[in-house]
């Protein structure tokens, strides 16, 4: 297989136990490069789990996993040169403007001057639809804006692979639907990687390529494959209930 076409994430039988207790084990997919690949699932079923063993935060206590051809146990830093993440708080440092919150991966990472670090800031929050935001405080802002502000700074170095944990979460509809907008222009216009973790079923279905879905009951995944697919295909009652809950 060519690098051009080489997964972009290789998750081989992963399992993660607390104290004994098993979230979830035998965990396989993999994750084409340029693909929106969506992790879902019931509360406490393990998916922000399966997240962190990605992007090097949790050892998985079993199996391997493989994030742009690098362990990521074993070639940590690597990884982390791969990957921008968007946690599910968004977390924007609230005494900054939206352009220091967005610098900040450039300031620690970057030996940039100060003028090419604002621009490129500048530049990632125009993709974001926030141009005119820049010098705005956190408390000044909506929920989407405070997203999409979180998105920009995930973005600040070029990573090929973005991982974005409940995107959605605590918005409105409409405001929801322009992230997923946004999510499939960054993937077209950057030709990056997307990992999205939501149970948002509007959302899996306007931008997921494909989908996992863990199940808290099984210990692990029920499903692997393409939402409308799974929505008219599967035969597991929890895939079908889920996918057909409010038959869009
Ligand atoms: N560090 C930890 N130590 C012990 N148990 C943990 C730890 N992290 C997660 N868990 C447990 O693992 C299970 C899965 O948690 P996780 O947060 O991954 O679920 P989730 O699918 O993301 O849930 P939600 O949708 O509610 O965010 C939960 O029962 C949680 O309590």
């Amino acid at each position: 297989m060519s690098a051009a076409c080489a997964p972009a994430i290789v998750v081989d039988h992963a399992g993660q136990s607390f104290g004994g207790r098993v979230i979830f084990e035998d965990v396989s997919f993999t994750v084409a490069t340029g693909e929106v690949f969506v992790v879902l699932g019931g509360s406490g079923c393990g998916k922000s789990t399966l997240l962190k063993q990605m992007i090097g935060l949790l050892t998985p206590t079993k199996g391997r996993i493989t994030v742009g051809g690098y362990d990521v146990v074993e070639r940590v830093a690597l990884v982390r040169r791969e990957i921008g993440v968007m946690f599910q708080s968004g977390a924007l440092f609230g005494s900054m403007t939206l352009l220091e919150n967005v610098m900040l991966p450039l300031v620690m990472f970057t030996d940039l001057p100060a003028r090419a670090r604002a621009e490129i800031a500048r530049i990632k929050l125009a993709m974001v639809g926030l141009a005119e935001a820049v010098n705005l405080l956190p408390s000044e802002i909506s929920g989407g804006m405070a997203k999409r502000a979180a998105i920009a700074r995930a973005l600040a170095l070029d990573p090929p692979i973005l991982f974005l944990d409940e995107p959605s979460a605590g918005l409105d509809p409409i405001t929801g639907a322009g992230l997923d907008r946004l999510i499939l222009d960054l993937r077209a216009t950057l030709d990056c990687t997307f990992v999205v973790v939501t149970h948002e079923l509007q959302s899996i279905f306007a931008i997921a390529d494909r989908c996992v879905m863990l199940d808290r009951e099984a210990r692990g995944m029920i499903a692997l494959g393409v939402p409308r697919d799974l929505q008219q295909s599967s035969t597991h009652p929890t895939v079908r209930a889920f996918f057909n809950r409010d038959a869009p």
